[in-house]
C-alpha cells in the first residue's frame, strides 16, 4: 500500500486535477494506494480571512464565499459529466448554505473561537475531496470518499489538535478493513471523541498522510506538490540549486527548521518512527524523480543542502558583571520562554559573559522587555549593559549529517564566505552537528548563499561575474571572445562567465542575469542604460553583490585606476590592461598590492606589458623562485615597433602612424605611444615587477612627438600637423638605412635607472629582425645570465590583448577552486 497526498497547488484548477488523475492512472498498476488530497489552493486561507471579516463586522466576506461557490461548482462542470453533476453540485450547494449561516453567525455575535475557525477551515478539503472522489469514480476508479473526521481522532486543542494514535489507527484499519477500494481522504481535518471538527495545523495534509501511511504500515508515503522535491537552496536565490536526490530523515528536518518549505518536520513524525521513506514529487514534472526521504544515507556527501531565514535580529546581552550572576543563561532563556519568544540560535562565550541570540525581528519587542524586565538590578549596577539588537539579519545553514564524521565542513563554509567578504556575526554548530549556521546581514543573503551553494555544491563548477567598463576596442574584442568561448568552457572547464555590468565613458547599463553576450548591445543600447558615473557604477557592482565578482578595467583612464583601492575593499577581484595604476607612484603600486594581499582578492594585469605575451607572468615567476634581474632590454611598443618598420617601405611617417591607430595598436591617443610615455610606464611596471625601487623620474624619455603638436584641439588636428614633419622623419630613416640599420624604439633598464628612446640597431642586434607590432622583452638575470630570456610576438592589437585580458580572467576561475 501506498499513501499520495496532492498539495493545493496540484488541485488549484481543473487543468492541474487532470495531471493528478494522469498520475494515479499510471498508478493503478503498480499496487494499492489511497490518496489524500488538499483543499483546492487558495481556499482554506479564502475561507479564514472571510471568518475574520465578517467577526469584524466586515460584509465583504459574502462576496468571497460567493467567489469561493463559484469556483468550486465550476470545478464540478468540467470534471464531471452533466448527466452526473446534479448530486455532486447539491453536495456543495448544501455545504455553502451552511457555510452562508456560520458566516452570518459570526458576524451577528461578532465572535469566532479557535473552535469555529476549525471548522470553518475543514469545508476546504471537505469541498476538495468530495468532488474529487465522484470525477474519479467517472475516470473508472473504485474511489470511497472518506471525511477523515470519521477516522482521525484527536484532542480539542483546536487549531493544532494532538492525534490520539492508538484510536484512530484502529478506526483507519477498521475504515480499510470495511471499504474494499480506491480509499479518497480529506487532510488536515479530525474531530474529537464529541465529534467537534478540528484541525491539525500548518501542512496539515501532509501530517494527515504520514498517520494514513503509519496506521497501514504503507510501504512508502509520496507527497506531490509543486516543486521537484527538496532543493540544495531556495532556487528563487540560488539560480544552480537542484534538487537533492536523498536526505535522510534528520537532514530534512534540519533543512525545513530553516526555511525549506516543502516538508514541515512533525508532518513526518509518524512515518519517520515507522521507517516510511517518503517522496517529495511534482506533480507538474511526474517524471523527475524528485528527493526521497529515509533513514539511509548513501551518498556518503558532506553538505546536503544550504538553507536560510530571513527577518532575523540578534540580540547581544553583555556586562563585565554578568561572569559573577549566577545562571545568567538559565535566567535569560526563562524569561524568553515566558514570553512565549523562539530562540532561532544561540552562539555564548564559554565565560557567560556574552550571550548572543538570533530570533524573529517581530519578535524584538517581546524579547527586549522580557530580557530587560528579569535583569532591572544587574542593568541598575551597570552589572549588565541594555541588550543590543542588531536587525536586518538572516540567518544561513549548511545540513549534512555526514559532518559528524568528517572534519572540515566549517572550514570550507567560513572561507567561502570570507572569500565573498561576508561577515559573519554569530555561529552556532547543533551539538548534533547536523548543521553550521551562522547570522549574516540580510543584503549579504543572496551572496552568502551562493558562495556556499558553490563551495559545497559546485567545487568543480564557478561563475564569475565579471563588470567591465571601458567597452573600447579591446573591451568590445573580450566580450566578442568569451561569446565564443563560453560554452566550451562551461562543458569542458566547469566555468561560466557572465557579465552583469557594461560601461564607457557616456553610459552605464546592468543586467540582474547576464547580457546576451552573442548581443551584447553598446552600452548607450543597452535596456535602462543611464549616463557613466563610476561611483554609482561601483556602488550597483556592489549591490548586485554577487559572489566571484571581477572588475574588468579596459579604458586608460586615470579616474577609473583610482578607483581600484575602493573595489579592492569589497572583496572584488581587478583584471586590467589599463596601466595607468601600476605606473603612478611606487607607494600606490605597493599599497595596491598589499591591499590585495590583505584583502584576499587577486590583482592581474598580465597585458599592461607586451599585451597578452606572458612577461609579467614569467617575471613574476622569476622573482618568486628567487632569481634577480640584471638588466632588461626591450621593445615594448607594438604601435612603435609598427611605425618604424612600416615607414621603410616608402610610406610616409605620418600616414603609418594613422595605419597604427587604425589597426588598433596605438594607445586611446597615439601621442601617448609617440611621446614615450607609455613605453616609460610599461617599463616602470616591468622594474617594479623585478622588485626595484623604481620612480618615474628614473626613467629618462624621448619623445618622437613634435613640439607643436604636442597640444592640438583633438587627434585628428595632431594628425594633420604632423604631416609638415613626414620629411624630419624620412631623414632619421635614410642615415640608418645608409648605415645598413634599422630605427627601433626601444627601452633599457640597469642599475636602477632606465631610459626610453630610439635607437638604430645593425643586424647583429636582436631588435634587427622585429617586425610590425612585434615586441621583444631581453631578460639578463642571474640564472639567465650569459644568454638572456627573450619574449617575442605581437605585443599590440585588439585579439592579443583581448586574449591576455581573458587569460587573466580565467586565471581567476581556476585560483579560487
Ligand atoms: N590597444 C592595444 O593594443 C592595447 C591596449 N592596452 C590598454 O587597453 C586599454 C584600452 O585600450 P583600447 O580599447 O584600445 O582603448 P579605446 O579608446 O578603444 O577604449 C577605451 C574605452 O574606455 C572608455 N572609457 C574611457 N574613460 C572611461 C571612464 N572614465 N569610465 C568609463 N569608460 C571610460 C571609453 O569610452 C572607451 O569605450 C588601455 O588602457 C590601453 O593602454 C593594453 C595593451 C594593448
Ligand atoms: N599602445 C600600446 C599597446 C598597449 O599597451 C602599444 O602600442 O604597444
Ligand atoms: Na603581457
Amino acid at each position: 500500500m501506498k499513501v499520495l497526498k496532492f498539495g493545493g497547488s496540484s488541485v488549484a484548477n481543473p487543468e492541474n486535477i487532470r495531471k493528478v488523475f494522469d498520475i494515479l492512472r499510471a498508478k493503478s498498476n503498480q499496487g494499492e494506494f489511497t490518496v489524500v488530497f488538499s483543499a483546492f489552493g487558495g481556499v482554506t486561507e479564502v475561507l479564514l480571512q472571510s471568518a475574520q471579516k465578517a467577526m469584524l463586522g466586515d460584509k465583504s466576506y459574502v462576496d468571497q464565499i460567493k467567489i469561493l461557490e463559484d469556483r468550486h461548482f465550476d470545478t464540478v462542470k468540467k470534471l464531471i459529466p452533466i448527466q452526473l453533476q446534479s448530486a455532486v453540485l447539491t453536495f456543495v450547494k448544501v455545504r455553502f448554505n451552511e457555510l452562508e449561516d456560520l458566516f452570518h453567525g459570526i458576524y451577528l455575535i461578532k465572535e469566532c473561537s479557535p473552535r469555529t475557525l476549525d471548522y470553518v477551515g475543514s469545508f476546504g478539503e471537505r469541498l476538495s475531496t468530495y468532488i474529487l472522489a465522484e470525477a474519479l469514480k467517472v475516470e473508472g476508479f473504485p474511489a470511497i470518499y472518506l471525511d477523515a473526521r470519521e477516522v482521525i481522532r484527536t484532542n480539542a486543542r483546536f487549531g493544532n489538535a494532538k492525534v490520539d494514535f492508538s484510536i484512530t489507527n484502529d478506526l483507519i484499519l477498521d475504515f480499510f478493513h470495511n471499504n474494499p477500494g480506491l480509499k479518497v481522504i480529506t487532510g488536515f481535518i479530525a474531530s474529537t471523541e464529541k465529534g467537534e471538527t478540528t484541525t491539525l495545523g500548518r501542512s496539515g495534509s501532509d501530517y494527515t498522510a504520514a498517520i494514513f501511511a503509519s496506521a497501514l504500515q504503507a510501504e512508502d508515503l509520496e507527497i506531490w506538490t509543486d516543486v521537484s522535491g527538496v532543493m540544495t537552496a531556495d532556487p528563487r536565490l540560488v539560480y544552480t540549486a537542484f534538487t537533492i536526490p536523498q536526505l535522510t530523515y534528520s537532514e530534512a528536518m534540519e533543512l525545513s527548521h530553516f526555511g525549506a518549505k516543502v516538508i514541515f518536520p512533525a508532518t513526518m513524525q509518524p512515518a519517520m518512527k515507522k521507517g516510511i521513506p517518503i517522496y517529495i514529487k511534482n506533480t507538474f514534472d511526474p517524471e523527475n524523480p524528485g528527493t526521497l526521504i529515509n533513514g539511509d544515507d548513501p551518498s556518503g556527501k558532506l553538505i546536503k543542502g544550504i538553507s536560510s531565514m530571513s527577518g532575523i535580529s540578534l540580540l547581544n546581552i553583555e556586562g563585565a558583571g554578568l561572569i559573577e550572576v549566577l545562571g545568567v543563561s538559565r535566567r535569560v532563556f526563562g524569561a524568553l520562554a515566558d514570553s512565549g519568544v523562539n530562540v532561532v540560535l544561540i552562539s555564548q562565550a564559554s565565560s557567560e559573559h556574552s550571550i548572543c541570540l538570533a530570533i524573529r525581528s517581530i519578535e524584538v519587542p517581546k524579547a527586549k522587555e522580557a530580557i530587560e524586565n528579569e535583569f532591572i538590578y544587574e542593568i541598575r549596577n551597570g552589572e549588565m549593559d541594555p541588550v543590543v539588537v542588531v536587525s536586518n539579519m538572516a540567518i544561513v545553514a549548511a545540513v549534512g549529517e555526514n559532518m559528524k564524521h568528517n572534519p572540515g565542513a566549517s572550514g570550507r563554509m567560513f572561507q567561502a564566505l570570507g572569500r565573498n567578504n561576508v561577515n559573519v556575526y554569530a555561529i552556532a554548530q547543533g551539538s548534533s552537528e547536523l548543521n553550521i549556521s551562522a547570522v549574516v546581514s540580510q543584503a549579504d543573503l543572496q551572496k552568502a548563499l551562493n558562495a556556499l551553494h558553490e563551495a559545497f555544491f559546485l567545487s568543480d563548477n564557478k561563475v564569475l561575474h565579471l563588470f567591465l567598463v571601458g567597452v573600447g576596442l579591446i573591451g568590445k574584442a573580450l566580450i566578442k571572445m568569451i561569446a565564443n568561448q563560453r560554452e566550451k568552457l562551461q562543458r569542458e572547464n566547469d566555468l561560466d562567465i557572465q557579465i552583469h555590468g557594461i560601461a564607457n565613458s557616456r553610459f552605464m547599463a546592468f543586467h540582474e542575469d547576464g547580457f546576451d553576450l552573442k548581443n551584447c548591445p553598446a552600452p548607450e543600447d543597452a535596456k535602462g542604460a543611464k549616463p557613466m558615473n563610476l561611483g554609482k557604477f561601483i556602488a550597483q557592482m556592489e549591490e548586485m553583490n554577487f559572489s566571484n565578482s571581477v572588475f574588468v578595467d579596459c579604458t586608460a583612464s586615470q579616474e577609473v585606476a583610482d578607483a581600484y583601492e575602493s573595489i579592492m575593499e569589497a572583496k572584488v577581484a581587478i583584471v586590467t590592461p589599463n596601466k595607468k595604476a601600476n605606473s603612478g607612484s611606487l607607494e600606490k603600486y605597493k599599497e595596491l598590492k598589499k591591499l590585495a594581499y590583505r584583502r584576499g582578492v587577486k590583482f592581474l594585469y598580465e597585458t599592461n606589458v607586451a599585451a597578452g605575451l606572458p612577461v609579467i607572468n614569467t617575471l613574476q615567476d622569476l622573482m618568486l623562485s628567487g632569481d634577480k634581474v640584471i638588466r632588461i632590454e626591450a621593445v615594448l611598443s607594438g604601435s612603435m615597433n609598427y611605425i618604424f618598420s612600416e615607414f621603410e617601405k616608402g610610406v610616409s611617417f605620418s600616414e603609418v602612424v594613422r595605419q597604427a591607430k587604425e589597426k588598433g595598436y596605438t594607445e586611446p591617443d597615439p601621442r601617448d605611444d609617440l611621446s614615450g610615455m607609455d613605453v616609460a610606464r610599461k617599463i616602470l611596471i616591468l622594474g617594479r615587477e623585478a622588485e626595484q625601487e623604481l620612480h618615474f623620474e628614473d626613467i629618462s624619455i624621448q619623445s618622437m612627438v613634435p613640439k607643436d603638436c604636442e597640444k592640438t584641439q583633438d587627434v585628428e588636428e595632431f594628425f594633420e600637423k604632423l604631416k609638415a614633419h613626414d620629411g624630419e622623419f624620412s631623414r632619421l630613416l635614410d642615415d640608418a638605412k645608409t648605415k645598413g640599420e634599422k630605427l627601433r624604439f626601444m627601452a633599457t633598464l640597469e642599475n636602477g635607472k632606465a631610459k626610453v628612446g630610439l635607437n638604430s640597431v645593425d643586424n647583429s642586434h636582436p631588435f634587427f629582425v622585429l617586425k610590425g607590432s612585434d615586441n621583444m622583452i631581453l631578460f639578463t638575470t642571474e640564472r639567465y645570465h650569459d644568454f638572456p630570456m627573450i619574449i617575442r610576438g605581437p605585443g599590440a592589437g585588439a585579439d592579443v590583448t583581448a586574449a591576455g585580458v581573458f587569460a587573466d580572467v580565467i586565471r581567476l576561475g581556476n585560483y579560487s577552486r
